[in-house]
């Protein structure tokens, strides 16, 4: 074989961009914000992410928001959750303040759509969302953030001002080898089809949220 027809053949599938592409978004409030929507190769998992990255994002730490996908709450506005607002926000905020949202394929804590499905089932018969995670034989949050860091490692971000109620996203990007400068919290989101959800989300994985006294325990 000469040298010319020799292959390169890379040592190992280091996560990186694989596409940046110009997206345009129609905010909920009729604004319009240009973002940049990033695909990427090699990310662990396998799952088709996507970052998109909001104005002057070149900030020491710039803000992220790791979202997970929800689609009945992002798509369709489910009021059982709080995610449709949480994304809504997320959008208006990066837009206003420049950053990133990463759009993680996290459906139901990892569990999927159907399984998600399967446990508003059993919250309708009184199980709160963690315990119908575990009567499905789930874990109670089954989400592991190596993608996340990948993606964010493949944009060059390696220290950022993180947006979350969950301690579990800030702990597991740390170990991950992404410096967390900051944490800010998200707007609180509570209705009376979510409420038992939210409580639960405090009991059980201590977010942070300052929800109203009901005395209603989920
Ligand atoms: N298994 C399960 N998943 C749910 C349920 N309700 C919402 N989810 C999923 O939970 C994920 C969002 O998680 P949350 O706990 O709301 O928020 P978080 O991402 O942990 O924390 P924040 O960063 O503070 O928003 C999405 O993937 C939703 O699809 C439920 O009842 N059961
Ligand atoms: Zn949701």
């Amino acid at each position: 074989m000469t040298a010319s027809c020799a292959q390169v053949v890379p040592l190992k599938d280091v996560p990186s961009v694989r596409t940046a592409a110009q997206l345009p978004i129609h905010l909920a409030d009729g604004r319009e914000a240009a973002s940049t929507i990033y695909s990427f190769h090699g990310l662990s998992d396998g799952k088709e992410h996507v970052a998109l990255r909001f104005g002057n994002a070149d900030a020491e730490a710039p803000l992220v928001r790791l979202h997970s996908e929800c689609m009945s709450g992002d798509v369709f506005g489910s009021a059982r959750c709080d995610c449709g607002p949480q994304l809504q926000e997320s959008l208006r905020r990066l837009h206003e303040e420049g950053g990133y949202l990463l759009y993680m394929r996290q459906e139901g804590r990892g569990i999927g759509l159907y399984g998600k499905l399967d446990a508003y089932r059993l919250q309708e018969q009184g199980h709160d969302t963690f315990e119908a995670n575990r009567a499905l034989g789930h874990g109670d949050d089954e989400r592991d953030y190596t993608a996340a860091a990948d993606m964010l490692k493949a944009l060059g971000i390696t220290r950022i001002t993180l947006v979350t109620n969950n301690p579990e996203k800030r702990r597991q990007l740390q170990a991950l080898g992404i410096e967390v400068a900051a944490v800010q919290p998200t707007g609180l989101f509570s209705g009376k089809h979510n409420l038992r959800y939210l409580q639960a989300k405090v009991r059980h994985t201590h977010h942070t949220l300052a929800l109203p006294e009901t005395g209603a325990e989920a």
